[in-house]
């Protein structure tokens, strides 16, 4: 556990980067900081491996203020990733991992092989171990410094802005990665990003910095986005937040109904009213694309089928959030969202109005609950 208790940080210059800190991150927990450029997120991080020491105020780790202990010995304990990897240039990828647990006593051959591993649970094969870090993507590169933070096995990881440097999908490749990893290993982990979204896909708990390092807000993610703390918090997760709220909601209880399904080849036999729309299917049963009278017509004239056929939308896969549900809903041409299994086989569709009113099923029971929890320590 990582504690901050009442820690204030003022630079030379009269600058409070950390005001009044007090928080408890718990040990195992994924704990993201979050907000806006100079909220003192990275000042706050630096405080638990001793990079900054605090005005006032103590860090403690493990029930231990970290000002009364070696600071070497600390910073081996605590894996660091920062932007862009933070690697060593003139040393390999291979050397790169190694460094820590050479610092550490390992003997150099035991280190490369503890690096190996490390790599290879990072997704980096023994391919890339011998390039120098310009011969790598930058993802490839981000890869490498967690791997390199990892590969001491520190029960604590210490992550600066590590994934802002590479383009979404590549970041969005790194977040998964990172989740996995995080269900594997069970470190505890402080990550430090300006993006709401990022801080909101990985953090248990979120904490949310305001301006003059003042913490608003800290909570798991689905509390900050159905309820901010205040305007700031409000202002900050931004105007779709009851939208991305969804995504912490399950949609196991919204109704799949079937849906008309038409092959490629049986598109020009379909009759299909002036509203109606069917999905047409590849012969596998995976959806193509949804089809109107209008296409059907078009196909009958001699059209191909996939000049008839309009861009389906999203797909909800089966077991998935109600964000993905009623996206699938609204971005489909038809209105109806394909729900798909493990496999991308079509297994029905879903429809918007039903996923709203599942949001307010589950409200309407959380409500009841919370009267019931509130009666019942009344009555106490
Ligand atoms: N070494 C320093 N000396 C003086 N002022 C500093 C120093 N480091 C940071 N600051 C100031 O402290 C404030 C908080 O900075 P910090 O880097 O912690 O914010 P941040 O929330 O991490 O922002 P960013 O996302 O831009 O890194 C800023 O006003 C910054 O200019």
């Amino acid at each position: 556990m990582i504690s901050f208790e009442h820690a204030t940080k003022e630079f030379d210059g009269g600058v409070v980067a950390v005001d009044d800190l007090t928080l408890d991150i718990p040990a195992e927990s994924f704990t993201v900081f979050v907000g806006p450029s100079g909220g003192g997120k990275t000042t706050a991080m630096r405080m638990i491996n001793r990079m900054v020491t605090p005005t006032s105020g103590t860090v403690r780790v493990d029930g231990r203020d970290v000002a009364g202990l070696d600071a070497t010995r600390l910073r081996l304990g605590m894996g660091y990733v920062i932007q862009n990897g933070g690697l060593l240039p003139h040393r390999t990828v291979l050397d790169n991992v190694a460094t820590v647990p050479v610092l550490s006593g390992d003997s150099r051959r035991s280190a490369r092989r503890t690096a190996l591993g490390v790599l290879e649970r990072v997704g980096l094969g023994a391919s890339l171990a011998n390039r120098y870090p310009a011969q790598l993507s930058g993802g490839q590169q981000q890869r490498v410094g967690v791997a390199r933070a990892l590969a001491a096995d520190p029960p604590i990881l210490l992550m600066d802005e590590p994934f802002s440097a590479v383009d979404p999908v590549v970041r969005e490749e790194l977040q998964t990665e990172m989740r996995r990893l995080q269900s594997e290993l069970r470190k505890t982990i402080v990550f430090v990003t300006h993006d709401i979204d990022e801080a909101v896909t990985l953090g248990d708990r979120i904490a949310v910095f305001g301006p003059g390092g003042r913490l608003r807000q800290y909570d798991a993610p689905d509390v900050v986005l159905a309820s901010p703390a205040d305007d700031f918090v409000a202002e900050f997760v931004g105007r779709d937040r009851g939208y991305r709220g969804l995504s912490f909601r399950s949609a196991s209880d919204v109704p799949i109904h079937e849906i008309r399904t038409v092959t490629t080849e049986s598109v020009g036999e379909a009759t299909l009213g002036e509203s109606g729309w069917a999905l047409v299917v590849s012969d596998d049963g995976r959806p193509l694309g949804w089809v109107d009278a209008a296409g059907v017509a078009k196909v009958r004239g001699g059209s191909a089928v996939s000049a008839a056929i309009a861009a389906g939308g999203s797909l909800f896969p089966l077991g998935a959030d109600l964000r993905q549900a009623l996206d699938a809903a609204i971005s489909s041409p038809s209105g109806i969202g394909v729900a798909v299994d493990a496999d991308g086989v079509v297994r029905g569709g879903v429809l918007g109005t039903e996923v709203l009113a599942g949001l307010s099923d589950q409200r309407r029971s959380e409500d009841a609950t919370r009267e019931r929890t509130e009666f019942g320590e009344a009555e106490r």
